[in-house]
């Protein structure tokens, strides 16, 4: 079995590959091969052909960075059986962490992946998507506001700063509260397992595999990524002020008793409006959403395996 460090120097600038510079020795000693990724994209593809060159072999592919990088490497790994996933949490949100327990940023935890002897797996559902854009997500999918603030987080030149104060997760917060006066809803049909309802004044949908979302907040308490299906999460006909308080009441799960919050549970939801709307999956830009297209996501049960640490390391 290979192990194989993916990571990625951009993520919370620059916090990976500081800490994988600390390890590197320990890598190097251990058997531990290890990728720096060069651009957006490029662990999934460097995994699939990997996958593809070594049909015969297994590998464990360790995710280090954040959300954005652990969806990278579940794209990468999709589809090939002799591939696992692992994660040392190093990016500025780390919500896969919380809920896949990941290995700390520490040299013990190379000694421990070094000595992995095939224990400690678990198989989890992933979801693919498939609109204008397609693609698998881990943690979460969402249309509309939270979407909008997950592409201007990414796209911001703050954030970078945000990080060096040591309050990278306020980032989420300072563009939510940016957007929150200028922000359409919008109306939606959403078909969950062949039901479908229209909603009026949808500020956000969000499709969830696992309970957290913008950096540990509770978007959706119930989420299970080993049950096989998928919690809906729609925020709809509220007030800007409104909406404030229940986005507020997310970071601790308690938005779920505001009658303008509505969940449902499934295994394929079709999302459909005629106006547009930004999609993100993991957090990372995935589309968006127009009169022309519709979005389909289905769960996939139990189809990537996880081998998670001894102890908990965020
Ligand atoms: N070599 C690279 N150069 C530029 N961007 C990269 C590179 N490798 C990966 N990326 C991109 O960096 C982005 C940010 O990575 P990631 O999400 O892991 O870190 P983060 O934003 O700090 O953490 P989080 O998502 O948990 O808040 C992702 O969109 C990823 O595709």
């Amino acid at each position: 079995m290979k192990i194989i460090l993916i990571i990625n120097p951009k993520a919370k600038s620059g916090q990976a590959l500081r800490y994988f510079r600390s390890v590197q020795k320990v890598c190097d000693t251990e058997g531990i091969d290890y990728w720096i990724t060069k651009a957006p994209g490029d662990a999934s593809s460097r995994i699939q052909h990997w996958c593809l060159q070594n049909p015969s072999d297994k590998a464990l592919f360790v995710g280090v960075g954040g959300d954005g990088t652990m969806h990278e490497v579940l794209n990468g790994v999709a589809g090939f059986t002799n591939a696992l996933v692992a994660c040392i949490p190093a990016g500025s949100g780390n919500d896969f962490a919380r809920s896949f327990q990941s290995f700390p940023r520490s040299h013990e935890s190379i000694v421990e992946l070094s000595k992995w002897n095939g224990e400690m797996i678990e198989q989890h559902d992933s979801a693919f998507y498939e609109g204008i854009e397609s693609g698998w997500f881990v943690n979460n999918l969402g249309i509309g506001f939270d979407a909008l603030v997950a592409y201007s987080v990414n796209k911001s030149p703050l954030k970078k700063w945000f990080n060096r104060m040591k309050i990278g997760k306020l980032i989420y917060v300072f563009y939510l509260i940016r957007h929150l006066f200028t922000y359409a809803p919008i109306t939606m049909e959403i078909r969950v397992d062949g039901k479908e309802k229209s909603v009026d004044n949808v500020w956000f949908v969000t499709v969830s595999n696992q309970p957290y979302y913008g950096g540990g907040m509770k978007i959706a308490p119930n989420a299970d990524s080993r049950d096989g299906e998928l919690d809906l999460t729609i925020v709809h006909n509220v007030s800007r002020w409104k909406f404030l308080a229940v986005f507020i009441s997310v970071f601790k799960g308690n938005h779920l008793r505001f009658k303008e919050v509505t969940t449902r549970r499934g295994k394929l939801i079709h999302v459909h409006s005629e106006q547009t709307a930004k999609i993100h999956a993991d957090g990372e830009e995935a589309g968006q959403l127009s009169k022309e297209n519709s979005i389909q996501i289905e769960v996939h049960p139990q189809n990537w395996t996880f081998v998670r640490a001894h102890k908990y390391g965020s």
